[in-house]
């Protein structure tokens, strides 16, 4: 794939100006049907606090003894540490595991018996700002949760027809550090930081620092989206896909290795993954005819039985899968990546 940065950015939606539901699912159906992606900004997550967790997280990565942190290690539960290549986020292309290392943490204040995460061990260094990170993980969830209703209001479903389906179980706060790595020379490496993908889940908020280079898949481009002061990056992931068959694109994106001496820096990032519960089964909705009206005609052809079965093979969706679920698709991609 060729590189572009001719193609129009993402698009920006503020949570502010969109108070109006109608309007923030009109502007939600246009950027989930295109790219899949959007910037979120006027969120309700206070600067400093997202300082105050990248602060938590190079800590953590920077201070922690290597032993120490495979002590964190609880791939079973999807939590805690991940060393350094553990995950191959593109099996196909890349043979050496992504060059990251990563601690994932679960929605710690959940109070639900049916849906209850599994329990968190605490690494040292984060022990003293448990409330404040406890706090993080809330207001995550909670934009996720406006994130949800928007999606169900671009659909023309009931406000909360997602966000009863999402108690948390599976959401997981991840930290990721990728580290010092140089300039790449002539762009026949296949080492990457993050190898192309789409998320599993519904949706992801992802936070980027200062360091550059996640990037986007736009009609066969890869397009940066580079960090934006106050904006949380916000994309479709392969549930919402499965459940709009193909109306909602979940995109594939990667972050690249290191183009300029500022990339080849520590890249920090911080995404919180929003999952369907366990159980929730991952087939088509009945979208109403009006709703589809509104798609454009230059993207209708997407919505062939053909295409969206090549899509689903290509999440690792075998053809004739009955009863895919929030929890097995996740499972799948988590044990097709490590
Ligand atoms: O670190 C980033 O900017 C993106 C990470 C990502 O896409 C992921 O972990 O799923
Ligand atoms: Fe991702």
């Amino acid at each position: 794939m060729t590189q572009s940065q001719e193609l129009p950015p993402i698009s920006t939606l503020s949570l502010a100006s969109l108070s109006d539901q109608e309007q923030l699912g009109q502007a939600i159906f246009q950027a989930c049907t295109t790219t899949g992606f959007f910037y979120l900004k006027d969120h309700s997550i206070p600067k400093q606090e997202v300082d105050r967790i990248f602060d938590v997280s190079s800590r953590y990565f920077l201070q922690t003894d290597e032993e120490d942190k495979r002590k964190d290690a609880d791939f079973a539960n999807n939590i805690g540490y991940r060393a350094m290549k553990a995950e191959t986020l593109d099996p196909a292309t890349s043979k050496e595991g992504d060059l990251k290392e990563s601690f994932n943490l679960v929605l710690l204040s959940s109070k639900s018996k049916e849906h209850a995460p599994p329990s968190q061990t605490f690494p040292a260094s984060m022990l003293p700002e448990k409330e404040e990170i406890t706090s993080f993980i809330d207001a995550c969830k909670s934009t996720c949760d406006v994130v949800l209703q928007g999606f169900a209001h671009a659909l023309g479903l009931t406000e909360n027809y997602f966000k009863d389906c999402h108690h948390g179980a599976h959401d997981r706060l991840r930290l990721i550090h990728y580290p010092p790595t140089p300039p790449r020379e002539d762009g026949t490496s296949t080492s990457i930081r993050a190898g192309s993908h789409s998320d599993y889940g519904s949706c992801t908020l992802l936070f980027q620092k200062d360091v550059g280079g996640l990037q986007v898949e736009v009609e066969g481009k890869w397009v940066d989206i580079p960090p934006q002061e106050g904006c949380i990056v916000v994309n479709v992931g392969d549930a919402m896909e499965f459940w709009t068959k193909g109306l909602f694109q979940s995109t594939q994106h990667r972050v690249a290795l290191p183009r300029t001496e500022a990339e080849s820096a520590s890249r920090f990032s911080v995404a919180y993954f929003c999952q369907p519960d366990e159980d929730t089964v991952l087939e088509p909705l009945e979208i109403a005819p009006s709703i589809l009206e509104k798609v454009p005609e230059s993207i209708k052809w997407k919505q062939s039985v053909g295409y969206f079965e090549e899509r689903m093979e290509s999440k690792g969706v075998k053809r004739g899968t009955s009863k895919l679920t929030g929890g097995s698709h996740l499972r799948a991609r988590l044990n097709a990546t490590h």
